[in-house]
């Protein structure tokens, strides 16, 4: 039905300076400012309805250059994390998801309703990176560490990979504050190659971490494989999906077992149909997602996806979590909701993705006023 003709859109290049807190730091981005393009579409339609959407990425990002794409350096932050959101369908047939999703969302009614009533009663599970980032000191992490165990968390994700000295005692930190109950997750974005991963994550292993995250290059599915073939016999996941930017990367990945956790990314797999073929994947090959978040919006968004994939599709929690991170989400209209470690089902129209005018305006780069303050101080 047709409501309305488009009748304005806006582009804005939206960026927090999220590094001066040292906040979303890990062993390759070193210096993130969360940033997001951020398009809102608006008709003449009565109702006035209108459509908003983001493209995260860790600053300079934003400028799009497709000369620079694939790994850069450690600490080159500002690069785009690979690809853009919105361009987002890979050319192609669609994959095994066609002919096996009418099956599987026909078994997701059942049972459907009761799971609805328990998401909407208790939300789904989720985790915490905030208290973990690489650019935090041990006492900032102590300090979040023990409030987030006062906030009733359970699951906790560390950033690793720079310095092995480091990640053991940080790691010991975080573990004697947890105890040896509650779940630890790792996260290395990348930095090692295969044999490295292997080497490292044996050392860290005493630590009982339930995954380490993009041990290696996103592109490297087989080596994905190798790794996962090595450490899983330590109890020792592995998890990747953050930069997998459409669903035949998925496929591989399941395919050569290469991983135990698949991690949608709601921006990077650009569109929520593209999200919808690997979450029926994930469910065929009996492999649990458990989104990326964070960021600017992406925990918005991705809760959206995660609810309707334990209603509809996998019916299951076992295994499942979905990342959660602490800021940002004052920018945003409908912010999400976190009661007990879990995301409560969003009740508002949409897909959470509109920001706060004001917010937009004061943090649009480079002539927003937290950036005319910030940029002449940053190039003395
Ligand atoms: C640069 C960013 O903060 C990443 O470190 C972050 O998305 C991370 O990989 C995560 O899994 O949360
Ligand atoms: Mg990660």
């Amino acid at each position: 039905m047709v409501r309305g003709r488009i009748s304005r859109l806006s582009v804005r290049d939206v960026r927090f300076p999220t590094s001066l807190g040292g906040h979303g730091a890990d062993a390759m981005h070193t210096d993130p400012d969360y940033s997001a393009a951020y398009v809102v579409i608006e008709t003449d339609a009565e109702d006035g309805i209108k459509g908003c959407g983001i493209t995260f990425t860790l600053g300079k990002g934003t400028e799009v250059d497709w000369s620079r794409k694939g790994r850069g350096a450690p600490g080159d932050s500002g690069r785009p994390k690979r690809g853009v959101g919105l361009v987002g369908q890979a050319g192609g047939k669609a994959c095994l998801e066609v002919t096996c999703g009418h099956e599987i969302l026909q078994k997701g009614q059942i049972g459907k309703k009761e799971r609805e009533k328990q998401m909407l009663a208790q939300g789904y599970p989720a985790y915490t990176t905030s208290c973990a980032w690489l650019g935090y000191s041990d006492d900032t992490l102590k300090q979040l560490c023990a409030q987030a165990l006062k906030d009733g968390w359970t699951r906790f994700k560390v950033k690793v990979g720079a310095d092995l000295q480091d990640d053991m005692r940080r790691c010991q930190i975080i573990r004697d504050m947890i105890g040896p109950e509650k779940t630890l997750m790792m996260d290395a974005n990348q930095r090692w190659d295969v044999p490295e991963a292997v080497e490292w994550m044996s050392k860290l292993a005493k630590f009982k971490p339930l995954w380490i995250e993009e041990p290696t290059s996103p592109d490297d599915i087989l080596g994905h494989a190798t790794i996962s073939k090595a450490l899983v016999p330590l109890g020792i996941g592995i998890a990747t999906g953050e930069q997998c930017h459409n669903r035949v990367i998925f496929k591989q990945l399941l395919q050569a077992k290469a991983l135990q956790f698949l991690q949608i990314d709601s921006c990077r797999l650009g569109s929520v149909n593209e999200n919808l073929s690997v979450l029926l994947m994930a469910k065929k090959f009996e492999i649990p997602v458990c989104p990326h978040a964070g960021g600017v919006g992406l925990c918005e968004l991705v809760q959206h996806l995660i609810i309707f994939d334990y209603i509809s599709v996998s019916a299951s929690l076992e295994n499942r979590v979905c990342e959660y991170v602490d800021h940002l989400h004052e920018h945003f209209k409908y912010p999400v909701m976190i009661q007990r470690a879990s995301y409560m089902p969003p009740k508002d129209p949409g897909y959470s993705t509109e920001m706060k005018e004001e917010s937009v305006k004061k943090h649009q780069y480079p002539d927003g006023e937290v950036w005319k303050k910030l940029l002449p101080a940053q190039e003395n």
